[in-house]
């Protein structure tokens, strides 16, 4: 029976996968994340996911390899994770009051097949005063994550609206990724 690898060190990624209900293997991908700046966002993301899935699969060739990334757009900006405080909190200041989007890229790689798509959400800040903004770095939540913000934690404060895939947001569009994993011949899915 093929076994089901996750190329990521993300726990968020993993609580997700795991509402497929179904055993997996953690791989911590070793894959290089350097890319040209004049790419699109989308690009980045789907280029990054099918790095880590392929740094992956050299070690599980009969495995179906999933690595994913996570990309906040704003402004013609690409925010991967913040370096320290000071730049969380100029990410999260930008992010105030508007709509940046939440692109994330999964590659899964089984054999010689290889699928790569990636989901783009919308998500709407509050408006943040100086102290919300402070209260959140002391939280110590946005430092791991792309944009400095945690949807699924205390960041969920930060969030007005958002149109699109929850999970994407969080790092792991768990439906599409269902359905791309069955349109591959998967054999353990519903
Ligand atoms: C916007 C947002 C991002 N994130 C996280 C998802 C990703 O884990 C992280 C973006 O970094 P990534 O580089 O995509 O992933 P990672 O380094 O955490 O894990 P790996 O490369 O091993 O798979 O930001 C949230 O958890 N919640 C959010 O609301």
């Amino acid at each position: 029976m093929p076994n089901l690898v996750l190329a990521s060190s993300s726990p968020r990624r993993k609580e997700l996968l795991e509402k497929l209900s179904i055993p997996f293997t953690i791989y911590s991908p070793n894959a290089d994340e350097s890319v040209d700046k004049n790419l699109t966002p989308s690009e980045i993301v789907s280029i990054l996911a099918q790095r880590k899935a392929k740094n992956a699969a050299d070690q599980y060739p009969d495995s179906y390899v999933i690595g994913s990334d996570t990309v906040v757009a704003h402004k013609e900006k690409v925010l991967g994770k913040p370096a320290d405080r000071e730049s969380a909190r100029k990410m999260l200041l930008g992010l105030s009051g508007c709509t940046h989007s939440v692109y994330t890229g999964v590659s899964v790689v089984y054999g010689e097949s290889v699928r790569t798509f990636y989901e783009k959400t919308d998500v709407t800040f509050w408006e943040l005063s100086n102290e919300e903004i402070e209260w959140y770095l002391d939280s110590g939540e946005p430092f791991d994550k792309a944009g400095g913000y945690g949807i699924q934690g205390q960041g969920g404060l930060l969030v007005k609206s958002i149109h699109g895939d929850y999970y994407s947001v969080v790092g792991l569009p768990i439906g599409r990724l269902c359905r791309v994993l069955k349109h591959m011949g998967f054999p353990q899915l519903y």
